[in-house]
């Protein structure tokens, strides 16, 4: 089996020891591919490269209509290769091809848009209080971006950092997660076919606490841009303060999807399933924390049950399936204690709770869809990112009610309502301390609207125009047009 290198320098290298990583498919643990092991050197000379090509300037400096053009044609060459990218994104993380042939094309999607903005603001004229004289804001490329993404959406986090660095002019380095690089090497591909410039792009492949380290702490790396945990978000802003670094950070979520009971019953169930069970509820976003108006929770619940149960898992190439497994076994794991827990804290099981009988499904890190009642705010399940496909049910008696238990969280990335009342409707959206809030529906993001998260979901956004700020400096220009000695001293 042919070893996948690292990309530094515009050349496919080994790594600087030698060392290789299985990379296993989830669903069955089979090899998929072996890819080089980056260590701290090899980030080094990555980050190396990427300064050098941005001093260099061919490509921070040149017209932002080029860099608009070959953007757009990674997003072509993506579109091309989309069925390929797709079974590779499934191979690595077991998510039915379906989803991974829907994210191929938003991430198509992302580099268009960002390929669209490259080249369309100029900068901004001030109005200058000052006599005789020009005002003008310009903005630059930050210069070197380290850029670290996690394995649950591992091209589509990695388009939302690439597409807006290229597109802004600035050079990088990205390191994917050490479980998920395939689909990020396959890009890598695509943007050497593109033509971007030798050393503008980087790619190295290995562990977070090695090379993701380095990237955070080097003080040739201008910007860092992560996707991932919390506590992992924690160390890398204290590593990036050692240059004072500009830092975008996207972490976990617990999100709520309050449902009243004027809402549309079958749509609140489909959504509520939805919001959670896609990739086996491995989504940031993903409405683990169902909040019900109590007069309908009986119903809602019973209605909850019939339709989980009969969710299909299984391998993410059978068209048939509809839940792949979790992506290893130590996250296997980590929901099984999750759930354990629940229980010991007096959650009920009312349906999954385990692992899945199915002889076929024992080789993979399945876990069955899960949902429990008689949950609280003070539990742990309700607090904690599970990562997994386990919904927990709390009820509330009252509008203020709904909103407190919605906020009772540390984390505020995203939130649903679900009502017919649009001035309600309206009302909670106000108050929801989240990044991203939907009425009446789950889980949508494009590229024209900024995703990131509010309290400890993280700082800045990604996506729609800020997406493209985080990577742009901001400069006044100054000129006076009548110079002449001040005479102050
Ligand atoms: N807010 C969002 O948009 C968003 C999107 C996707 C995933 N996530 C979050 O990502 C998490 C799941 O991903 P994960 O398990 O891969 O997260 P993780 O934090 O374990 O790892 C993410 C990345 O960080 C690297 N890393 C680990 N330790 C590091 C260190 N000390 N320094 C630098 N890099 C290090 C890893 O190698 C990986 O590439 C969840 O919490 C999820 O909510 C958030
Ligand atoms: C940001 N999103 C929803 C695409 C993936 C979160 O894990």
């Amino acid at each position: 089996m042919n070893i996948k290198k690292q990309f530094i320098g515009g050349s496919w290298v080994t790594s600087h020891a030698g060392a290789t990583r299985d990379i296993i498919n989830p669903y069955n643990q089979e090899l998929v591919a072996k890819v080089t092991e980056s260590d701290e050197s090899d980030a080094k000379a990555a980050i190396m490269a990427a300064r050098k090509a941005f001093d260099q300037g061919n490509w921070s400096t040149i017209p932002a209509i080029e860099r608009s053009k070959m953007v757009h044609d990674i997003a072509d060459l993506i579109t091309r290769d989309r069925e390929e990218l797709a079974e590779l994104e499934s191979l690595d993380t077991g998510k039915t091809v379906e989803e991974s042939r829907g994210d191929m094309d938003d991430i198509a999607g992302v580099f268009r848009y960002f390929a669209e903005m490259a080249d369309k603001d100029g900068g901004a004229i001030i109005e200058s209080p000052i006599p005789h004289s020009t005002s003008r804001v310009v903005c630059e490329p930050v210069g070197v971006c380290g850029q670290i993404t996690p394995w649950n959406y591992p091209l589509l986090q990695a388009s939302w950092k690439l597409a807006p660095a290229l597109a802004a002019g600035n050079t990088l380095v990205m390191k994917p997660s050490e479980i998920t690089p395939l689909t990020s090497i396959k890009v890598f591909e695509l943007m050497e076919e593109a033509g971007i410039p030798a050393g503008v792009i980087n790619l190295v492949l290995g562990p977070g606490d090695s090379v993701g380290a380095e990237l955070s702490a080097s003080d040739d790396v201008d910007l860092i841009s992560f996707t991932g945990g919390i506590e992992t978000g924690k160390r890398i802003m204290q590593a990036a303060s050692s240059n004072v670094k500009n830092l975008a950070l996207e972490l976990g979520g617990k999100n709520p999807n309050v449902v009243f009971a004027d809402a549309d019953f079958e749509t609140a169930v489909d959504q509520a399933m939805n919001a959670v069970f896609f990739h086996a509820g491995q989504i940031c976003s993903a409405g683990t924390r169902l909040i019900i108006e109590e007069t309908i929770h009986d119903d809602f619940v019973n209605a909850l049950v019939d339709r989980v149960q009969n969710i299909k898992l299984g391998n993410g190439f059978d068209e048939a399936t509809q839940m792949g497994p979790l992506i290893s076994a130590d996250h296997l794991n980590k929901v099984i204690n999750y759930v354990e827990n629940g229980k010991k804290e007096g959650a009920t099981v009312a349906v999954g709770g385990g692992r899945p009988d199915d002889p076929e499904l024992q080789h993979g890190f399945f876990y069955l869809p899960t949902v429990l009642t008689g949950c609280t705010t003070d539990m742990g399940v309700v607090q904690d990112e599970g990562f997994g496909p386990v919904i927990t049910v709390e009820t509330f008696a009252t509008e203020d009610e709904a909103i407190r238990l919605a906020n009772d969280s540390i984390y505020g990335l995203s939130g649903g309502v679900f009502t017919h009342d649009i001035a309600k409707a309206e009302r909670c959206v106000a108050k929801m301390r989240m990044g991203t809030v939907w009425i009446n529906d789950v889980n949508l993001y494009f590229p024209q609207a900024p995703w990131g998260g509010y309290k400890q979901s993280g700082i800045g956004r990604e996506l729609g125009k800020t997406g493209l700020e985080e990577y742009q400096e901001t400069k006044h220009i100054f000129q006076n047009l009548k110079p002449e000695p001040v005479k102050w001293f």
